[in-house]
């Protein structure tokens, strides 16, 4: 005779006490580790991550013993299903948990404290923040650029491919005993939507035709710096050219592509370091902004324990990532932040978590997640696109008075989409690629050679060296892989964060232009962000699409959005590619021995 639906109220109850305290201890175990990387704090964190893992376990066994999928109130049932969702936990040897969380902890330590070291120097070595992002973003010389980018992989993409390939196997074997095929399939049941896949796809192939006139058109800006034997007119671009480790967004070859280069440009970091900026004011300037839109400011707690830059006395994992300690209000960010405008729109990103946390506080533990993992990639960024225009970076000192100029607007058009379009084919690939390591489609023998045809044939570039199939890892030099990190969350953000700005533009009562929006400049300002704390307070508490409609008033993801953002630089881009190749030659390939 099982449990009935009051029963299962106080359960919940005391289950939600239980669950806070224990992942408390859990979360404090992984920031002792992640800022300061010691066997001792890496064995601290895998006891508690085993602890938690047995705690799950027995919650769902006891969670089990009630007639949950007959109860009528939908919360609780909801509540049930979530506890009784094991994912990894579901791994009953003890000795295999142990070594998944081991391989976990081992490979954050060896992407965070890999160095590239000089050819004529051994005994200089880079570190990947900042000195080889550094290199990657401020560097147009085609061979120093290949040093950067080659030895990163050499440093940890190459050490990775051993741990990662056991990792999988032990990954998929833990969910296989909570009844999924594989874990990806486990990663996608967190959107609830049956056709995910497909809506993905078919958002893609909508914004497939702006990116390769992005990528036309920077191609062609990249032959005028590096001449046409380096980069061809009708092939993919070398992927050391775009301004970043992995080619994920061109922000930083800004200068070489600027449409008006005689008209004011956007880029703030000049001016934040002229006038002294440091990190805390940069997160400053972010919560001031939430603040203004309505949403909660950062307690005092937050300020006090955050890590705002690397320290210079322990290893750390510099990736930037958002905490929420579950009790007592005790949220922080740890990011090694440097002083520039791709850090200030982080520190948003960042943010954005932190105000995600604060809002569904009041929620049972499971429901303290995003409507789904985009949403909570979304927020800051949404916030982000208000800030990064001419009008607010005037308001808040860091531009001057900008006049009303249309080719100016596509210059500000130009750097948002070297942010946005760039990152949308690296966005979707990820996940394209590791779904298909996870369900076996792509075996070990056959990881690089399947990562760079999805590169290839998804962003239009090309290794600048030739890939060593049996040493070369290149996966591995994306943190989101070795950090076990899903990343199709960040192109759904990149795509519904668009479909965010729209909606709190037209709540402030803003009309224009969708890429002139300000939404903190909206006379309804309060009701564009009453609405948004709406959304973000619900958590996971619903399927997603009841959020998105609390915002939105739609219930599904589109394109239309970020197309209209994008639409004066749309017709620009088509008129400057007139005589261009769209699209890329697979096969070509550039010469080894520039
Ligand atoms: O990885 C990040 C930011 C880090 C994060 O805030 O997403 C962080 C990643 C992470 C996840 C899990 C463990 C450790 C790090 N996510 C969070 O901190 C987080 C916290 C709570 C809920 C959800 C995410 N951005 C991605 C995508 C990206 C590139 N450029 C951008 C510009 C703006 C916004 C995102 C990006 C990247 O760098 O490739
Ligand atoms: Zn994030």
């Amino acid at each position: 005779q099982k449990k009935n639906e009051s029963e299962g109220v106080i359960f919940l109850e005391e289950y939600d006490i239980r669950a806070k305290e224990l992942q408390n201890r859990a979360v404090i175990a992984g920031w002792n580790y992640q800022t300061n990387l010691t066997e001792e704090n890496a064995k601290k964190q895998v006891e508690l991550n085993l602890e938690v893992a047995k705690f799950s376990k027995d919650v769902a066994t006891d969670a089990s013993e009630y007639d949950w999928e007959n109860f009528s109130n939908f919360t609780v049932k909801r509540l049930f299903s979530m506890i009784t969702t094991l994912g990894t936990a579901a791994l009953e040897d003890e000795e295999k948990l142990e070594e998944y969380n081991n391989l976990l902890s081992e490979m954050e330590e060896i992407y965070s404290t890999g160095q590239a070291c000089e050819y004529d120097d051994p005994e200089t070595c880079l570190d990947l923040n900042p000195d080889l992002e550094d290199c990657m973003a401020d560097s147009t010389d085609y061979n120093r650029l290949l040093f950067c980018w080659e030895g990163w992989r050499d440093a940890a993409g190459r050490r990775l491919a051993d741990p990662y390939t056991k990792f999988v196997e032990l990954s998929n074997e833990a969910v296989r005993a909570d009844g999924w095929n594989d874990t990806g399939e486990y990663w996608r049941s967190w959107y609830e939507t049956a056709d995910f896949q497909q809506q993905l796809e078919n958002i893609y192939q909508e914004l497939q035709p702006l990116y390769q006139n992005l990528h036309a058109y920077v191609r062609r800006k990249l032959i005028d710096t590096y001449g046409a034997e380096m980069v061809n007119a009708e092939g993919p671009i070398p992927a050391h050219l775009l301004g970043n480790m992995w080619a994920q967004t061109w922000g930083n070859i800004y200068n070489l592509v600027i449409p008006f280069p005689n008209k004011p440009s956007i880029d703030v970091t000049d001016e934040m370091v002229r006038q002294g900026y440091d990190a805390r004011r940069m997160f400053n300037l972010s919560d001031e902004f939430f603040r203004e839109m309505g949403q909660i400011p950062m307690p005092d707690s937050f300020w006090e324990r955050t890590m705002y830059t690397r320290p210079d006395d322990r290893e750390v994992v510099c990736h930037a990532s958002a905490w929420d300690f579950y009790l007592d209000n005790d949220v922080r960010i740890k990011m090694c932040t440097k002083v520039n405008q791709e850090d200030l729109v982080t520190v948003h990103h960042e943010m954005g978590h932190i105000e995600y946390f604060l809002q569904y506080a009041h929620q049972p533990l499971p429901f303290r997640e995003g409507a789904n993992p985009g949403f909570h990639e979304a927020v800051g960024d949404l916030l982000a696109l208000s800030v990064s225009t001419p009008a607010h970076l005037n308001k808040v000192g860091l531009l001057p008075e900008l006049v009303d100029d249309p080719e100016v607007d596509i210059n500000f058009l130009m750097q948002m989409a070297l942010e946005k379009i760039a990152f949308l084919p690296f966005g979707y690939l990820i996940d394209q690629w590791r779904w298909r390591v996870f369900n076996g489609d792509i075996t070990p023998d056959k990881y690089n050679e399947e990562w760079w045809k999805l590169r290839t044939q998804y962003q239009g570039i090309v290794p600048p060296v030739p890939r060593n199939p049996d040493k070369d890892f290149d996966a591995g030099s994306k943190y989101h892989v070795p950090a076990n990190t899903p990343y199709i969350r960040y192109f759904v953000s990149f795509v519904i964060q668009f479909q965010f700005h729209e909606a709190m533009c037209s709540l402030s009562g803003f009309s224009g232009e969708l890429h002139k929006c300000d939404a903190s400049a909206g006379a309804m300002k309060e009701i564009a962000g009453s609405r948004l704390a709406e959304m973000l307070r619900m958590g996971k508490s619903q399927p997603w699409p009841e959020a998105f409609e609390v915002l939105t008033g739609s219930r599904a993801m589109s394109a239309a959005a970020i197309l209209q953002y994008f639409a004066p630089l749309i017709d620009w881009l088509e008129k400057q590619n007139e005589n261009e190749t769209l699209g890329w030659d697979n096969g070509w390939t550039p010469p080894y021995d520039c």
